[in-house]
């Protein structure tokens, strides 16, 4: 302490502008500087640097548990330096990809274009002639590599996915900047009714926050896109009144996700209502089909009775049947394309609202519903083998015993009618199933 005296005392008579400083060589104190000076000052630089270098170090490798930081991390990078990915070549590609065949053609962003529906959609799309281009951020929720092959099939189609997430503002920004989209198909999302028990941040990450990070993106751009978005037949929860009609209760969610998909109804209200966004949610029914999902009954149901496995069955407390109006995928997607179609145009600019826009939700279901039961029995008769049947009360897990849905909104509105039954439709998904996995013989994670 005595010694720091002086040397504090020293810095004290520094003048602020440098280089006018003269010694004062009287100073009984310059022999400390004097002494100090070569030794000292350049051991304090030098670990200052290695205490830099390693904290530099440690924020560039440290692995992103939380996703949000992660991207943020890679916003930060985007804005600092864009990627040779976002390079000219990279805008090139994204612009052809966004661009109809005629003048008259919309052009969508589809989100979680690598996902189930997201990828029919964009198909469906894109053979009218309109111009796709597809966001998805392939995260683990099921097996990548099917998300990588409808890539591929997206690909030959002549659609770019671009890798990223909805939450990265800065590859939002990035997109609209390089396309003036007219309209957005939002189908990125958390899916899954019974995972959110095991993984509730992740239903809150895409389905609240990237909802949120999406419309902020579609408000401020100019033109403001329509938005078609998929709500799910799961926000009417405990409702008991069938067949479900869009203005039934939905204030009784029985699981996070339904929870977060009700959420997402009233996020698209606000910001219908701020800003202007013209949005139509659509209620989708258990939807299945080719590409489908592996984490849904019917996919690994399929699985395991080929693989002699057991599946095990829910039914109700007072053991009846649970039931679900599953809807085939190319009956919804003529809804979410109608929808596109009749979707009135935004009304605001520049993030302000200029006038009264569309808010709209529809069911988009089979109007059959049919129980799990049966399901199997059709599956056994298609892949002709007996299943391992384990029938067991349904688990307290977010699932609800029944859906139906009435569809007479979406009729009257848009044309919708779906005509695939059960049956037709599992015997589609059936010979994908066994050509993709059959006879290729893919090795699956899921
Ligand atoms: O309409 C929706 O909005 C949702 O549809 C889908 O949810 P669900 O209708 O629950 O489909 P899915 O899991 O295939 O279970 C089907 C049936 O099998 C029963 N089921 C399930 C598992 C099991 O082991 N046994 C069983 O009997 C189960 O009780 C149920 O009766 C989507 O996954 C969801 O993301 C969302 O889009």
């Amino acid at each position: 302490m005595t010694q720091l005296k002086p040397i504090l005392t020293h810095l004290d008579s520094i003048p602020s502008t440098p280089g006018k400083f003269k010694p004062d060589k009287s100073s009984p104190y310059n022999l400390y500087r004097l002494r100090f000076h070569p030794t000292l000052f350049p051991r304090f630089t030098l670990w200052s640097f290695f205490f830099i270098f390693f904290i530099v170090l440690l924020i560039f490798f440290s692995s992103p548990t939380n996703p949000t930081a992660g991207n943020s991390r890679r916003s930060l990078k985007n804005s600092l330096s864009p990627s040779p990915a976002l390079g000219p070549n990279w805008e090139r590609r994204v612009r052809a990809s966004a661009r109809p065949r005629s003048k008259t053609g919309f052009t969508v962003l589809v989100t979680g274009a690598a996902g189930f529906v997201g990828t029919h959609v964009s198909l469906g799309l894109k053979r009218r002639g309109d111009g796709v281009l597809g966001l998805d951020n392939f995260n683990q929720y099921y097996d990548v590599g099917l998300k990588k092959a409808r890539q591929g099939l997206l690909e030959r189609s002549g659609i770019m996915v671009v890798e990223g997430d909805i939450n990265d503002a800065v590859l939002l920004r990035k997109l609209f900047d390089a396309v003036a989209f007219t309209h957005v198909m939002h189908m990125a999302a958390q899916a899954g009714v019974r995972y959110a028990m095991q993984n509730p941040g992740s239903y809150v990450h895409s389905n609240i926050a990237g909802f949120v990070s999406l419309l902020e993106a579609c408000k401020t751009a100019n033109p403001q896109p329509s938005i078609v978005w998929a709500s799910s037949s799961s926000v009417y929860g405990l409702n008991s009144k069938v067949p479900f009609s869009e203005n039934d209760r939905t204030d009784q969610p029985a699981s996070l996700y339904a929870a977060t998909k009700k959420a997402g109804e009233e996020i698209a209200h606000t910001y219908n209502h701020i800003y202007g966004l013209s949005i139509t949610g659509l209620r989708f029914f258990t939807v299945y089909g080719p590409w489908g999902r592996p984490d849904m009954a019917y996919f690994f149901f399929t699985k395991d009775i080929l693989r002699g496995k057991e599946i095990k069955i829910f039914e109700t407390s007072d053991h009846g049947s649970v039931a679900r109006d599953f809807t085939y995928v190319d009956d919804v997607v003529k809804g979410c394309l109608a929808a596109l179609d009749t979707a009135k145009k935004s009304t605001g600019s520049g993030g302000k609202k200029k006038g009264a826009a569309q808010l709209r939700i529809y069911n988009l279901g089979n109007t059959k519903p049919m129980p799990v039961g049966r399901l199997v029995s059709i599956l056994e008769k298609l892949l002709k083998v007996k299943a391992k049947k384990k029938v067991i009360q349904m688990p307290r897990n977010g699932d609800v015993p029944f859906t139906h849905a009435n569809i007479t909104l979406a009729h009257t509105e848009l044309g919708y009618k779906p005509t695939t039954d059960l049956e037709m439709g599992l015997k589609k998904f059936v010979k994908w199933y066994v050509s993709y996995y059959g006879s290729k013989k893919k090795k699956s994670s899921w």
